[in-house]
């Protein structure tokens, strides 16, 4: 039976800090529906894709930071994009800011979800690689405060039987980390989704600056081609409230090639027909991970576990909202 479905990277222009969840929405219907009319089943949308990336922000008022997050999925704003999917048979990526309530504790994640074409939540996805730093750095433009604003994933990287094939997530940073793509293609992922929030400026080394949009193909096109899977990668780009995102969103096939990319930084659709039997062209050849991978020589890989969790805890310890 043919495994072919046509998907689409659904990219999103700048998201205002004032603008409610509904205009995100609204926009996020019309490139569905876009998609859709191209005949598209699947549709991935951004990280944090309902609201402004406020991980660039300071925010010491606890109310304030909370409004920028999710305390149940669907809810009232997001209901809509459900409805869409099981209307059109459409199933859908999305990212957005998880709070959960766990014994009286708030627990926050950068989160995602798969949605299958019934509009029934299919999967789920807490950001694992935290970029950033966890107390503000007064000599940035703009701060990154993933680390202080998340926590570490705690679900791994799971994969989800999807649409007849199967299927995982990873989160923006996640994807420059080629362990991310190689677990999951080890659990059997023969599609990867991501959205990605990545500014232009890298305050760190600024040389980099030109190598952003470079950076993000080269390691969505290494991780498709070294695990054999296809990669849907979409951002949310353009000027957000002074900072510049990256656009690029784009479709990548076992083979590390680019087949469909975003020509703007605005909201903007891109479709490819996949084939999720292609993947075989790599996994039964060159990585056929049973035949020639040396699992045997990587025992560095997993070393250290323990001691970087205490890292977190200590970093953290103390500092959160509810537990000062
Ligand atoms: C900077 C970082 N952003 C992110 N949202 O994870 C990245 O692109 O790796």
């Amino acid at each position: 039976m043919s495994r072919k479905i046509v998907a689409a990277a659904a990219q999103l222009g700048p998201i205002a800090r004032t603008e409610p969840r509904s205009s995100a929405v609204a926009r996020m219907l019309a490139l569905m529906k876009e998609a859709h009319r191209r005949g598209a089943r699947l549709v991935v949308f951004p990280e944090l894709a309902l609201t402004s990336f406020f991980p660039r922000w300071l925010i010491e008022d606890e109310a304030a930071l909370d409004a920028f997050y999710e305390t149940e999925m669907p809810n009232a704003d997001t209901r809509p994009l459900f409805d869409a999917a099981a209307r059109l048979g459409i199933g859908f990526y999305l990212g957005f800011a998880e709070l959960l309530t766990e014994g009286g504790v708030k627990r926050r994640f950068n989160a995602s979800i798969l949605v299958d074409p019934e509009g029934r939540i299919a999967g789920r996805y807490r950001k694992v690689h935290l970029p950033g730093h966890y107390h503000p750095e007064d000599w940035r433009r703009f701060q990154h405060l993933e680390k202080r604003y998340f926590e570490h994933g705690d679900l791994g990287f799971p994969v989800y039987d999807f649409m007849g094939g199967k299927a995982g997530m990873c989160l923006c940073n996640d994807r420059r980390w080629p362990e991310t793509f190689r677990v999951l293609a080890l659990r059997g992922a023969e599609l990867v989704m991501l959205g990605y929030n990545t500014p232009q400026h890298y305050p760190q080394a600024p040389e980099h600056d030109h190598l952003q949009d470079f950076h993000n193909h080269l390691s969505l096109q290494a991780g498709a081609y070294a695990n054999g899977c296809w990669v849907i990668g979409t951002a949310k780009a353009g000027l957000e409230e002074g900072c510049e995102l990256i656009g690029g969103s784009c479709i990548v096939a076992p083979t590390g090639e680019i087949v469909a990319m975003a020509q703007t930084r605005g909201d903007e659709v891109v479709t490819a027909e996949i084939d999720l039997d292609r993947c075989s062209e790599l996994r039964k050849n060159i990585f056929n991970f049973a035949l020639h991978r040396e699992p045997g020589d990587y025992g560095p890989i997993c070393e250290g576990a323990e001691a970087r969790a205490a890292e977190r805890e200590a970093i953290t310890k103390g500092s959160r909202f509810d537990r000062d």
